[in-house]
């Protein structure tokens, strides 16, 4: 499977204080950034939208891998690729027109992933992953930070490894390092967490945690 990339969410950072809390998450050896935006609709949470892109993308070049918890998410395709967005995770339960919105996210020249929902079967998306840069299997049902991760929802993660051997496969939702070992031998490759490396007193070792227990998963 790909390398370990390591993608802290910054919904447990302060948001006060966001391009130093993306500075801190990188300098601790974050890949990618996680910044979940969120509508009120599709999850009962708001958070940011495209303006908060725009002015981190001043701060920095790392890559941002944008998580839109959002209904209607076609609606938001020209204002997060103009503020600097890498990579458009929409969810496959906020749209019909799956292929099409992948294929407008790529000719606005960001990466495009899709994301389940903890009820959501796999089987939805296994032949739309194979048109994707990156799938995103939910461990929580999306909308807070600090939730129970769902074991359960890993079945998910080896189906799609068994067909896709080189996709980049994300977890998000209740990630630490006591669940760690079973996402990386399911095949999870891209680590989402923001309470387990926020609180913790060396982010910078969880992080290091992460990334060599996913590694070696894959050697
Ligand atoms: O998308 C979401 C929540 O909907 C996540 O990205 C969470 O923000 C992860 O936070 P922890 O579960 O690791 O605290
Ligand atoms: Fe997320």
């Amino acid at each position: 499977m790909p390398s370990a990339k390591i993608a802290p969410s910054l919904l447990s950072g302060d948001f006060a204080n966001l391009a130093n809390e993306c500075q801190r998450m990188l300098k601790d050896g974050a890949d990618y950034l996680h910044m979940d935006v969120m509508d009120g609709h599709f999850v009962p949470n708001l958070t940011i939208g495209a303006p908060v892109i725009k002015s981190l993308r001043k701060h920095t070049d790392a890559f941002l891998d944008c998580h839109l918890m959002v209904a209607e998410p076609e609606r938001w395709v020209d204002d997060f690729a103009a503020a600097g967005t890498n990579l458009f995770m929409f969810h496959y339960e906020a749209t019909k027109h799956h292929e099409a919105l992948i294929e407008r996210i790529r000719n606005h020249g960001m990466k495009a992933g899709i994301a389940i929902k903890p009820k959501t079967p796999v089987d939805a998306i296994l032949s739309l992953a194979g048109q994707v840069d990156m799938v995103l299997v939910m461990t929580v049902e999306p909308g807070f930070g600090g939730q129970k991760f769902m074991v359960d929802c890993l079945s998910k993660v080896r189906a799609l490894r068994q067909a896709y051997p080189d996709l980049d496969i994300e977890v998000d939702g209740g990630l630490d390092l006591t669940n760690i070992d079973e996402a990386a031998e399911a095949g999870a490759n891209v680590i989402v967490a923001g309470t387990s490396i926020f609180k913790a007193d060396k982010p910078a070792e969880v992080i290091a945690t992460f990334r060599n227990t996913i590694n070696a998963a894959s050697a």
